[in-house]
């Protein structure tokens, strides 16, 4: 039988069978999978997967093969640094939930997201949250970003999630579609969700005089189904998202607002740094591409090879 991976633990899974019906599915302990993929979690929210009923069991299952993945998202697994951990497949869409205040997150934060979602040919669209307590300046920065991140091609939104602003665009955006849901811990998803799913009541932690580091109210993803139709992964709070997989020499394709000027370089191997005749940097100092996503490209270069994130 055909089923949808909901949750995964590492354990164990939920699945949602082509009836309609949730069950707790396993491994059996012999598993392989094809591809190449060494990952801590063989099997990732969104998979599909074959099931059969476990002898005797009324509502357990034991997952026997794995469809191949139309795309997935990984990062480097919290227990191995070598290793790698598939936040979720088969997404048509990654939402990064951001905050310019309480906590800031960081634009290059924002940049190793869209960077890891063009690598993987997932578009990717950006939620700041947490409006009502933007002061003059941070509208200002977000107004900035909005300009930035739209004229590459992203969609911005902006909402205030506990007081329910700017959930109908976002449902909008969610609609049909299967949406992975990150960010930092503390920027509101859980209260996002809790709006646009108000069946479900996620736990929302308080973090009133932030400072800094939370604790994750969310462990492990899970899947939900929208009411409109369409889904939701909710993924544990990641402080961290990897770039795996990302040669330094392939990192400006995915860097959308460079790929215009890529085969401008006078040099083709240009890595858009130094290097004479770069029409990359160019195009920064005639400020048709932001400086700042200019500057994140540079350090994320850096950091690719050199340190795990
Ligand atoms: N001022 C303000 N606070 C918000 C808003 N949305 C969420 N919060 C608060 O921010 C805190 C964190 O919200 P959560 O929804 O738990 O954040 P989360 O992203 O799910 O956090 P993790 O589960 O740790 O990943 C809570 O105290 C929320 O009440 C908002 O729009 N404005
Ligand atoms: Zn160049």
């Amino acid at each position: 039988m055909q089923a949808t991976i909901y949750k995964s633990t590492g354990s164990w899974y939920v699945a949602k069978s082509a009836t309609g019906e949730f069950l707790q599915a396993r491994l059996p302990g012999i598993f392989k999978i094809d591809g190449d993929i060494t990952s801590t979690n063989p099997i990732a929210v969104g998979d599909e997967v074959t099931i059969s009923m476990e002898d005797g069991g009324q509502d357990t299952a034991v997952i026997t093969d794995i469809a191949e993945r139309k795309n997935y998202i990984v990062r480097s697994s919290p227990q191995s640094r070598h290793k790698k951990h598939i936040v979720a497949a088969n997404l048509d869409q990654a939402v990064l939930v951001c905050t310019v205040r309480e906590p800031r997150t960081s634009q290059g934060f924002i940049d190793r997201f869209l960077v890891t979602a063009a690598a993987y040919h997932i578009p990717a669209v950006l939620v700041f949250n947490k409006k009502d307590v933007y002061k003059a300046k941070d509208i200002e920065k977000f107004a900035h970003w909005k300009e930035v991140y739209e004229s590459i091609g992203y969609t911005v939104l902006l909402t205030a999630a506990a007081a329910g602003e700017g959930i109908r665009e976002l449902e909008q955006v969610l609609h049909n579609k299967t949406s992975l849901l990150s960010g930092h811990s503390g920027v509101g998803k859980s209260t996002l969700i809790n709006q646009v799913l108000p069946d479900l009541q996620l736990k929302t932690k308080n973090v009133s005089g932030w400072s800094g580091k939370g604790m994750h109210t969310t462990t492990f993803a899970e899947m939900f189904d929208l009411p409109g139709g369409g889904r939701l992964i909710d993924t544990p709070g990641l402080r961290e998202f990897g770039i795996v997989d990302i040669p330094k020499a392939e990192l400006s394709h995915y860097f959308l607002d460079m790929q215009p000027y890529l085969n401008s370089c006078q040099f083709n191997n240009c890595q858009h740094l130094d290097e004479p005749g770069c029409a990359v940097k160019e195009a920064v100092e005639a400020g048709e591409i932001d400086m700042e996503r200019y500057l994140s490209y540079v350090a994320i270069w850096h950091s690719i090879g050199e340190k795990d994130y």
